[in-house]
């Protein structure tokens, strides 16, 4: 897993401070922290061992597959699920075991949630009452909050009135009244069509950028919402998280075989190493009978149990034997929009790869034998997984990324 404390310090600390003013620093931004959290129901544990820090103004995704308790983790911080082990803290508060009314949390979840029978203003307004809010405040902050996602003009309107996408935007501007410290998003887009998805995405770009002092943590399965929107991304796998990383780092440098494969659909090769990383040269490992070089590695390649992994965009086809490449057969093609995904199986393993295709090029017909090419700088050096052989974690996570690649 990579190190927490330095992402968190990597994507907050001003530069040019002192060491100990850059603790402080961090210190004094961190919103939302968990330390060992652990959930059960009943026999299962839904959540084990779970750390991780949300500064102010971050937004931290937690992506993973079904299942793999990123709901679990969000109601941990909510308050909507008893705690086992382990501390929540918000703002340095140890909140574990307090009522989620007092925890200064705004929720919005993918269903919405809105009261059927008020009016827009009056389901926003709600909060604010139960918070006994001043009467004469009440307006003008439903006004703002309405007016921030874009939904004053719908202030007397009831719910049914609104599309999906519009009642999500009152969804979040309830969620937003109160003034929370920490906002929390469950799958809030899940129930839009794609086209109101990606308008959603843009609306919750924007208003992050109003809010630079509130703490998101944004729950989702669908990998482009977690790339566009998040900070750092916290990948999730059975209970555990696998890894957390800023977005950028752990979609270029993934630090574990399913982090390659959840994120960005890698497939995962298993293989020797023949050499390891000598000045500016790559690594050749050993893939059944083929040698492969690599210098998509950073700092694992002097460890002898590494695998590479290749995202499908990274293949060509070609007709002639490759420098750096397989011979494949070609086994199914899939129409993606933009590019027609081929699935493709390794002569020399049987594994199968995928391999995306623009659709502006023609692709290879079905069973027929040719090569596959790839640049070394295109082939990531991740650790091997120990505790899984390479194959099922790709086939795991393959299927559950399927409608995100
Ligand atoms: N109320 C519950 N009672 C019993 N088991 C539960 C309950 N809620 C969740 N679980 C189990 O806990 C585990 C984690 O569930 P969780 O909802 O956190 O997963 P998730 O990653 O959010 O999945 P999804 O993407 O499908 O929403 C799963 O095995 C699930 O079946």
């Amino acid at each position: 897993m990579a190190d927490q404390t330095e992402s968190a310090a990597a994507m907050s600390s001003p530069r040019g401070l002192p060491d100990d003013q850059v603790d402080r620093t961090v210190r004094r931004q961190v919103a939302v922290r968990l330390e060992g959290v652990e959930v059960r129901y009943g026999d299962t544990v839904a959540l084990q061992d779970c750390s991780f820090e949300v500064a102010r103004g971050e937004t931290v995704a937690l992506l993973g597959p079904s299942g793999s308790g990123k709901s679990t983790a969000l109601k941990a911080i909510a308050g909507f699920e008893k705690v086992a082990a382990g501390v929540v803290t918000i703002d340095g508060r140890d909140i574990t075991h307090a009522s989620p009314a007092k925890r200064g949390i705004g929720i919005v979840v993918q269903s919405y949630a809105l009261f059927p029978h008020m009016s827009v203003r009056s389901n926003v307004a709600f909060g604010l009452k139960a918070h006994k809010t001043d009467r004469d405040a009440i307006k003008p902050r439903v006004d703002e909050v309405l007016r921030m996602v874009g939904m004053l003009d719908y202030a007397e309107r009831l719910p049914r009135e609104l599309s999906g996408g519009q009642q999500q935007r009152v969804a979040i501007a309830r969620a937003l009244a109160t003034r929370p410290e920490v906002i929390l998003l469950d799958e809030p887009l899940s129930a839009l069509d794609a086209a109101m998805r990606r308008d959603m995405i843009t609306e919750l770009q924007r208003l992050r950028a109003e809010l630079p002092d509130v703490a998101m943590v944004y729950v989702t399965h669908d990998q482009s919402e977690a790339l566009a929107l998040a900070d750092r991304i916290a990948i999730m796998r059975n209970a555990r998280l696998e890894s957390i990383d800023t977005t950028e780092r752990l979609f270029t440098r993934p630090p574990t075989e399913f982090t390659a494969a959840f994120l960005g659909g890698a497939d995962v090769l298993p293989v020797q190493l023949v050499r390891g990383a000598e000045a500016g040269e790559p690594i050749v490992a050993r893939y059944g009978s083929v040698e492969l070089r690599a210098s998509g590695h950073d700092g694992v390649a002097g460890s002898a149990h590494v695998a590479l992994a290749v995202r499908p965009w990274a293949w060509r086809f070609t007709r002639t034997s490759p420098a750096n490449g397989l011979e494949v057969t070609v086994q199914t093609e899939q129409w993606r929009g933009s590019v027609r995904h081929v699935t493709a199986e390794v002569v020399a393993t049987g594994q199968r790869i995928g391999v995306d295709v623009p659709v502006l090029v023609a692709s290879p017909l079905k069973a027929e034998t040719l090569w596959v090419e790839v640049d070394p700088s295109d082939v990531m050096v991740v650790p091997a997984d120990v505790d899984e052989p390479a194959g099922a974690a790709v086939v795991s996570a393959t299927i559950a990324t399927e409608g995100g690649r």
